[in-house]
């Protein structure tokens, strides 16, 4: 299909935070359980229309696991966004949060442009982060921030859209 643009986004965060879980949402529209780990990278895109615009978003979801990170470089080349991920459920994906950000800065174009995501936000009962823990970070490293549910479609497409 044509486009006008290409515009490379990168999912970042612990293991098991959701990012396939946010990719398959924003690219099918739906939740799958189950999801098997991601080894290395997978993809996804989609075709947006921005102001008559053809935009062909590329998704790029790697593997949270530590092994994994040698290939971050090679990752991030080319990207205009990053969304930062962890799980409201689990505190120490948000301790993490530091060190993703690092990676990151050291590893992208100044340019890159990076978005915050607090994701599983339907389990408000198991919730151990709360929202406002997520703005503070946010606001403290001038990143935008959201919170999300792979699992009802909650804000995923605003993610992108605000990016
Ligand atoms: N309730 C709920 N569960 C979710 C949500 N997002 C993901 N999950 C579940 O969390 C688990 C991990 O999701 P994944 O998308 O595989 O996590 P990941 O960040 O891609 O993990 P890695 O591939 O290891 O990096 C799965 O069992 C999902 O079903 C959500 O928004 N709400």
């Amino acid at each position: 299909m044509s486009y006008n643009y290409l515009y490379k986004l990168v999912l970042i965060g612990d293991s098991g935070v959701g990012k396939s879980c946010l990719l398959l949402q924003f690219t099918d529209q739906r939740f799958q359980p189950v999801h098997d780990l991601t080894i290395g990278v997978e993809f996804g895109a989609r075709l947006i229309e921005y102001k008559k615009t053809k935009i062909r978003l590329q998704i790029w979801d790697t593997a949270g696991q530590e092994s994994f990170r040698s290939i971050t470089r090679s990752y991030y080349r080319g990207a205009a966004g990053a969304v930062l991920v962890y799980d409201v459920t689990r505190r120490e994906t948000f301790n993490h949060l530091a060190s993703w950000l690092d990676d990151a800065l050291q590893h992208s174009s100044p340019s890159l442009q990076i978005i915050l995501v607090g994701n599983k936000s339907d389990l408000s009962k198991r919730r151990a982060v709360n929202y406002e823990e997520g703005f503070n970070f946010a606001q403290e490293h001038g990143l935008t921030f959201l919170e999300t549910s792979a699992k009802t479609g909650e804000n995923v497409e605003q993610v992108i859209f605000i990016l």
